[in-house]
């Protein structure tokens, strides 16, 4: 009988929390939203785990569900493409807990890798799904900052999972070495280590590619098998890289090395120079770095002239980084900027005044600019002032009620009374 080979990265899975090397926070708080769970009354309805590839989000939703009892409902975002797959799956399997008597956690791996055009509605659907599912769900992403996932977020215990260390790496490839009865030089870990950038999974799995072609696991082995990886970067990881790079190169790369754009990324470090930088010339430079970046970007969207990006990267890139006078290597904490904290806060009312201005726009025959600017800053005194007259402008503009009640604020109530005042009298 032909005996079927177990990759390793699923052979020496983590089977118990305590095998979970180096993710103690994230541990720690998981447990409390499960805990929280249990006793009915979840902190957020989901939890949302967040961090490098192969550092242990599955692993410790595995190990945790195999240590608490639960059974474990798997499924990989990115292969429900559609609104219906998603309800299909996870509504079931969201709903059914009670029926059965077994404790369930529905884990949905990759949520970055949903398919998100706008047609396929999977987002919203899980949204809904979350709202009403009688079991824990818990996502997982590379990169939860992408503004499709806001909704995601909201209703998510953000747990963040730390990047593993070259020795956490080392650690767990010694453990693997041990039981595999394979002879490898300290050394020749030491590279497979550095080159996997923290990813675990990618280690795992060059250490089994060549054990596969040598009994002995030497440098030279090592050297001549692997090649360094294309990393994506979280965006905090890559302002790291970017204000601590030693070299040209480095800073170059960083603001490429994330899943954001080029002028996402420039709100990230707009936001962090005051962060990273104490010295006020220091910061002066950095800025003025930042600004040149800034018109080449303004330039590269107006004229599509996309050649110029390379100068764009160039003063983001090494013209922030060496702003500095001498080098120190300094670890701060980056966060999500306010700006982005802010817009996604604010985004429901900007739809609104948008939507009235293009309404407004039409019936006073006026520029949508000219609308935002010199009416809707009028209309808004008016409906806190005079709620009658504002009853009266809301109906011949047929302003829905979302409207009115933007417009009017504290003073809504009278308003929508005195609109329904003036239907009944009519
Ligand atoms: N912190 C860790 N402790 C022990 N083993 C780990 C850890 N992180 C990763 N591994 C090993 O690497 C493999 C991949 O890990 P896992 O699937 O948990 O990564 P992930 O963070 O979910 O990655 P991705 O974001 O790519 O899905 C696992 O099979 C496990 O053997």
């Amino acid at each position: 009988m032909s005996q079927e080979r177990v990759p390793w990265i699923i052979k020496y899975r983590p089977k118990t929390l305590d095998e979970v090397v180096n993710q103690d926070e994230a541990k720690s708080k998981l447990l409390e939203w499960l805990s929280s769970w249990e006793k009915g009354k979840p902190s957020k309805k989901a939890a949302l785990l967040h961090g490098p590839p192969g550092c242990g989000k599955t692993s410790l939703v595995e190990a945790l569900a195999r240590s608490k009892g639960y059974q474990l409902l798997e499924m990989n975002a990115s292969d429900a493409r559609r609104k219906e797959d998603i309800e299909r799956i996870v509504k079931l399997a969201s709903r059914s807990g009670a029926l059965t008597g077994s404790r369930k956690i529905i884990l949905l791996d990759e949520v970055d890798g949903m398919d998100v055009r706008a047609d396929t509605g999977g987002v919203e659907a899980l949204v809904e799904v979350i709202k009403v599912s009688a079991n824990p769900i818990i996502m997982t992403a590379n990169n939860p900052y992408s503004q499709m996932l806001r909704p995601l977020r909201e209703l998510s215990e953000m747990i963040a999972f730390k990047r593993l260390t070259p020795r956490d790496v080392i650690t767990v490839l010694k453990r693997i070495c041990s039981a595999e009865k394979l002879v490898c030089e300290d050394q020749a870990l030491d590279e497979i280590a550095k080159r996997s950038e923290g990813d675990l999974r990618s280690a795992i799995n060059d250490l089994e590619a060549m054990a596969g072609a040598s009994e002995r696991i030497t440098l030279g082995l090592v050297k001549s098998f692997s090649t360094y990886r294309d990393r994506t970067y979280a965006p905090y990881e890559a302002l790291q890289k970017l204000f601590n790079s030693r070299y040209i190169f480095q800073a170059r790369e960083a603001p490429t090395s994330t899943d954001l754009t080029p002028d996402e990324f420039m709100v990230w470090i707009n936001e962090h120079i005051p962060t990273y930088y104490e010295d006020l010339e220091e910061i002066a430079r950095a800025y003025d770095a930042l600004s040149r970046a800034d018109v080449y970007m303004g330039r590269i969207i107006k004229t599509n002239s996309w050649d110029l990006l390379t100068y764009a990267l160039d003063m983001m890139g090494p013209g922030v980084a060496f702003a500095r006078k001498t080098y120190r290597y300094r670890w701060k904490p980056f966060k999500q900027p306010e700006r982005i904290k802010l817009m996604s806060e604010t985004k429901k009312s900007r739809e609104i005044r948008e939507a009235l201005a293009e309404q407004l726009a039409s019936h006073i025959l006026a520029s949508k600019s000219v609308v935002k600017s010199d009416v809707i800053p009028f209309l808004r005194v008016i409906f806190r002032s005079n709620p009658r007259y504002a009853a009266k402008l809301a109906e011949s503009y047929r302003l829905p009620s979302e409207v009115v009640e933007w417009l009017a604020g504290p003073r809504a109530k009278d308003v929508l009374n005195y609109i329904k005042k003036r239907r009944v009298g009519k």
